[in-house]
């Protein structure tokens, strides 16, 4: 998994047109969504993290809850992106992950959304510049 995070003012996304021919059902209301004082994570999950996807949400959530206590960071913004990768997983694996970092980081006490799967988004985002404001990961299967 490829993950570029982003310590941010706010994200904000509205999804446009369908980028997959079977992208995941949303409501109405997760057409849009913002959320303020933000660490945004942009996920590309890769065709190696499939070997053993538990040891990836696991090793993904370690690596935010720890970036997000360094910038003091409690909402979170898990974000679907294709394009830190060559080697995507197949959307069915990467959106199982996606939603399993949603659900273990929301257990762990943070504020999470997560922008809908499949879908061209328009995005604003603002960072803030400081030292720890950008960073990114790469997190492997260990076996
Ligand atoms: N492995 C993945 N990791 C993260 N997001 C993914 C992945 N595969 C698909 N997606 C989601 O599905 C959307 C489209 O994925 S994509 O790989 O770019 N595919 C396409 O654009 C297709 N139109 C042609 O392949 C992405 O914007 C993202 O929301």
């Amino acid at each position: 998994m490829r993950m570029l995070l982003i310590h941010s003012d706010y994200l904000e996304y509205e999804v446009k047109d369908k980028a997959l021919s079977k992208p995941e059902e949303i409501s109405e209301e997760q057409k849009k969504g913002r959320l303020d004082e933000v660490l945004a994570a942009f996920m590309s999950v890769e065709k190696v993290d499939e070997a053993n996807p538990e040891e990836i949400v696991q090793k993904a959530v370690e690596e935010i809850k720890n970036v997000a206590s360094q910038v003091n960071a409690q909402n979170i913004f898990v974000y679907p992106f294709a394009h830190l990768s060559s080697e995507l997983a197949k959307p069915e694996v990467a959106l199982e992950i996606l939603k399993a970092i949603e659900e273990k980081l929301k257990e762990e006490g943070f504020n999470v959304k997560r922008a809908p799967f499949g879908y061209y988004k328009a995005f604003k985002l603002s960072c803030k510049g400081h030292p720890l404001a950008e960073l990114s990961r790469t997190i492997v299967p260990s076996g």
